[in-house]
């Protein structure tokens, strides 16, 4: 559904802010865009809506080359491309059902379309008594939650969300990304998750990309990324929020052992000790989980019995380091 071939995005003067990106993000997909400050994750956002052109490249919707959109077309676009910001993007003066109306206003609805729609669209969001209010009475969720609802007035394929969390509680951020899945879920929207944390995409992306620098450094799916990072960029993104495992006043042998899916469940550590006779130490770790599926990664310290038939029967287990 959307497909960018070789996309070069140049300023002028300095290094570019996309590099060559290809990536391929498919209907009904959850799809996450990663990486640090000045990725060039603005810069990818702003080639999707067609706010900005690709220097070199294309930038595909269904097939269409977005740069080569008149304004009639952009406005087509920008009205299949919902969009959530970090900061809302609200309009203070305007109560919460003006700024979910606007969309409609400008797109031409009738007063009685949009008395039936935009009732209907705030009960979707879990606003449905907050109508009247103004966006300064509302909480950072809430706030997200009007935002969510004016993407979604114009009844859009795909919902672009820059960053829409960054700036909202862990809570409130997975009550907002709990929203955007069921929303992914019941109406098939495509879902373009920009952001540069881990946990994010952790909870709810099927697929991801790593940019950094304005390069695609790491691609796949989730679960696969996530527990094999290839990248020394993805590595260090995950570390970011898992904390970085390194133990310390242990000097015997350490590991650090991935595991997820059925083995979460499994008393794998108990079994190998009784077997092997070598104790374990847990001296970091985290239990969590994916979108759809569980993981565990624990750093442990290794005390006598076999080490090595301890070690090989981890590897078994899970993913050994
Ligand atoms: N309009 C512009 N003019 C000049 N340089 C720009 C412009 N927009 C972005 N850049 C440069 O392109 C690079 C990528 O920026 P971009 O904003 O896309 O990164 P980002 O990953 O979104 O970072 P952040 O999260 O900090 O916004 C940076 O080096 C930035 O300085």
């Amino acid at each position: 559904m959307i497909r960018l071939e070789g996309v070069h995005k140049a300023f002028g003067g300095g290094h570019a802010a996309l590099a060559g990106v290809d990536l391929e993000i498919g209907r009904g997909q959850v799809f996450g865009i990663i990486g640090r400050s000045g990725a060039g994750k603005s810069t990818l956002v702003r080639l999707l809506n067609g706010l900005e052109r690709p220097t070199a490249g294309r930038v595909l919707i269904d097939g269409t080359d977005v740069a080569v959109l008149s304004a009639e077309g952009l406005r087509g676009l920008r009205s299949r491309v919902g969009m959530i910001f970090q900061n809302f993007g609200l309009l203070w003066s305007r109560t919460v059902f003006d700024n979910v109306a606007l969309p409609l206003r400008i797109g031409g609805a009738s007063r009685a379309q949009i008395a039936a729609k935009v009732p209907a669209l705030l009960d979707r969001v879990g606003l449905s008594d907050h109508g009247a209010k103004y966006p300064a009475q509302l909480s950072g969720g809430q706030k997200q939650r009007v935002g969510i609802a004016r993407a979604l007035a114009t009844d859009p394929e795909i919902l672009l969300c820059d960053e829409a969390t960054s700036a909202l509680d862990p809570e409130t951020t997975r009550s907002i990304l709990d929203l955007v899945a069921d929303l992914n879920r019941e109406l098939g929207l495509t879902i373009v998750l920009i952001t540069h944390e881990m946990e994010v995409v952790r909870q709810v992306c099927d697929r991801v990309v790593v940019l950094h620098a304005g390069r695609v450094v790491e691609a796949g799916e989730v679960a696969e990324v996530f527990l094999h990072p290839r990248a020394p960029e993805t590595r260090a993104l995950i570390d970011e929020t898992d904390g970085d495992v390194q133990p310390l006043g242990f000097d015997g042998p350490v590991v650090r052992l991935t595991l997820h899916g059925q083995a979460i469940l499994d008393p794998v550590l108990t079994r190998i000790a009784r077997d092997t006779g070598t104790d374990f130490i847990i001296l970091d770790g985290r239990i969590g989980r994916l979108k759809n599926t569980s993981f565990g990664r624990l750093s442990l310290g290794l005390v006598g019995g076999d080490t090595d038939r301890a070690i090989a029967a981890l590897r078994l287990e899970g993913d050994v380091e």
